[in-house]
């Protein structure tokens, strides 16, 4: 799994790196430079062949060091570079202030000036006014160009690449950081998280063409706005890999002593991506529990365990159906639909494989649960909100590994007893809405402006919540969150070129919820079980492609685990 640094994680490697003396800001600049140039023809060889125009958009800091050196990497080719500075070059921190020197020394810099600006004509404009040191909302010239050149986005300058991310976007949030009154933000063409989405196709190109990122991608880059203003993602070594590994540990200088600071902000907690398929093979410890899947010609049924699948009332069948088939498609040995009486017909009619019991009442649930093969239970697709609360305490008094998805959630959130029932073997499976119900506050926060950065983020809120619950909790998404109160946080992202748009559909999450069910019944541990379900849904989506409906999930994931090579 690919880690996901916060942009304080980031700092602290560079400084890290720079603090041993085996390499100086000034290099891991140079190569952060180069590396966007090498992007930049990675992505359109066409324009290695020639000469073209480029603007580049330089900021106070150290991002406006890079964009110094993309400038002069590009004038080196024979391309006509224009560069605009925003701040004052005095007031440059020292890397970007050599940079912009060496650049003095072969072109001019105007001072930013969005009037200016909007008479140039470029075939590629480089975005380097901000990246991860952007620490509240754009104002003055930096706010009208980033919104003159959202405004024409598109039409004009249909290859912006902005060097680290576009500027202004929050790379621990995927936000953007915004004053919500702001005067003068009425006479500007339009602002980037105002960039209305429905003129770009899901999961299309919101803003930038290509953003290019140093070392390891951010939680931004993943989470909200980010996948659609990056465009696409580029991620470039700069060389600082051993140190990102070894802050894990305690950084040592070479004098053996721990360079404190640095190391202590890189450690834990970490984010990670889920992102099984070129890891299978790579990363033991994500690959064991997919070992799990192959099963041993010794075993029988019951050591691949034995859900239970709680039904809803003839009518509403499908949902739990869904969840069934999905559990046993994803291994499950044996899978079982608790159905109530009225519904035995309905129910009977239309499965095969899946076993029933009729479950009519809370007590009776407890009475099938004394059956200790029994391992998973899985409550809420379809289930009536009011039947959920009667059955809830019942379900979770079992103390089986339990999802709790849709109707099961909103009688969570309305339960007089709240989260304290739930036990760790639980996972909560909420989309914005029911999250919204469950933790009111949370979702709060989450929805009010970003001002400030570090922006409160869907990890924050994700981390917060399932320390609350005490449990995994799976807040859905294209930019899925996973938490578990330990702190353990990972993001399944379907964005950028995984997206699935597809994916939603009726019954999608009922799929994912009987997923989730079948892999704790095999014994996967609660995180493990949601991560892993969240990277099949979504690859069982893109196997299928265009024209999925829920039902074809399950069927596909005999596809994906031969891809996978189980
Ligand atoms: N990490 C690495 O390994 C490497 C990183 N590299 C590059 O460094 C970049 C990070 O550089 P950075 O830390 O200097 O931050 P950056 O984004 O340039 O801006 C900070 C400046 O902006 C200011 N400022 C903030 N918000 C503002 C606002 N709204 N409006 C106005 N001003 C605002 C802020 O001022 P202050 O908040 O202190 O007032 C400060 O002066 C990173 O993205 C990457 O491109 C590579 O070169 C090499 C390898
Ligand atoms: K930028």
């Amino acid at each position: 799994m690919a880690e996901l640094l916060t942009s304080a994680q980031m700092r602290a490697v560079e400084r890290a790196a720079i603090d041993s003396g085996e390499v100086s800001g000034l290099e891991l600049m140079e190569r952060a430079g180069q590396g966007v140039v090498a992007a930049i023809f990675e992505e359109w060889p066409e324009l290695a062949l020639s000469s073209y125009k480029a603007v580049v958009l330089c900021g106070p800091g150290n991002n406006g060091g890079d964009g110094f050196v993309i400038a002069r990497l590009l004038k080196q080719r024979g391309w006509e570079v224009e560069v605009f500075l925003y701040g004052d070059p005095e007031k440059l921190p020292p890397d970007a202030k050599a940079n912009y020197e060496r650049w003095r020394e072969v072109g001019e810099v105007a001072p930013l000036n969005t009037r200016e600006f909007r008479h140039s004509d470029c075939d590629v404009v480089v975005d380097a006014l901000f990246g991860t040191g952007v620490s509240r909302a754009l104002s003055g010239e930096a706010l009208s160009t980033m919104s003159q050149l959202a405004g024409a986005n598109g039409d004009r300058y249909d290859k912006i690449v902005c060097v680290d991310c576009p500027s202004g976007l929050c790379l621990d949030s995927g936000r953007v950081l915004a004053q919500p009154s702001n005067p003068a933000l009425a006479d500007l063409p339009i602002q980037l998280n105002q960039l209305p989405r429905s003129r770009y196709p899901y999961g299309g190109i919101g803003f930038a063409a290509l953003t290019v990122t140093f070392d390891s991608p951010k939680c931004g880059h993943f989470l909200d706005d980010g996948p659609f203003l990056c465009g696409k993602l580029r991620v470039v070594d700069i060389g600082v890999q051993d140190f990102r590994e070894n802050s894990r540990r305690d950084i040592l200088d070479k004098s053996g002593q721990k360079t404190g600071r640095a190391a202590k902000l890189v450690r834990r907690p970490e984010v990670c991506l889920v992102h099984m398929s070129p890891i299978v093979k790579e990363n033991r410890s994500f690959a064991q529990p997919l070992m799990l899947w192959g099963k041993d010609p010794q075993d029988h049924k019951y050591t691949h365990g034995h859900p239970l699948i709680l039904s809803g009332l003839s009518g509403k069948t499908g949902a739990a159906r869904l969840s069934a088939r999905a559990a046993l498609r994803v291994g499950a040995g044996l899978v079982t639909l608790g159905t109530p009486h009225e519904a035995v017909t309905e129910v009977a009619a239309q499965i095969t494989t899946i076993m029933l019991t009729e479950i009519d009442t809370p007590e009776i649930l407890t009475r099938v649960l004394t059956d200790k093969r029994l391992n998973a239970l899985c409550i809420g697709p379809g289930f009536g909100v009011e039947r959920a609360g009667e059955f809830l305490p019942y379900a979770l008094a079992a103390k089986r590994a339990t999802v709790l998805d849709a109707d099961a959630l909103t009688a969570l959130s309305e339960s007089e007893t709240g989260f304290a029932d739930l036990h760790a073997n639980c996972v909560l499976t909420p989309h914005a809405g029911e999250f919204k119900r469950l933790f009111p506050d949370l979702a709060t926060k989450l929805a009010e402006p970003p001002i400030k950065g570090p922006a409160y983020s869907k990890v924050d809120a994700t981390r917060e919540a399932a320390k609350r619950a005490g449990c995994t909790v799976l807040f859905k998404g294209p930019d899925t969150v996973i938490a578990s109160p330990n702190g353990r946080c990972s993001i399944n992202a379907a964005v950028y070129d995984r997206a699935a748009p597809w994916l939603a559909t009726a019954g999608s999450g009922d799929v994912l919820a009987g997923l989730i069910t079948g892999l704790l019944a095999r014994g996967l541990a609660p995180h493990h079980a949601a991560e892993t379900a969240a990277w099949l849904h979504v690859e069982a989506a893109r196997s299928f492609g265009p024209g999925l409906i829920a039902e074809d999930l399950p069927e596909e994931l005999p596809k994906v685990f031969r891809a996978l090579g189980l």
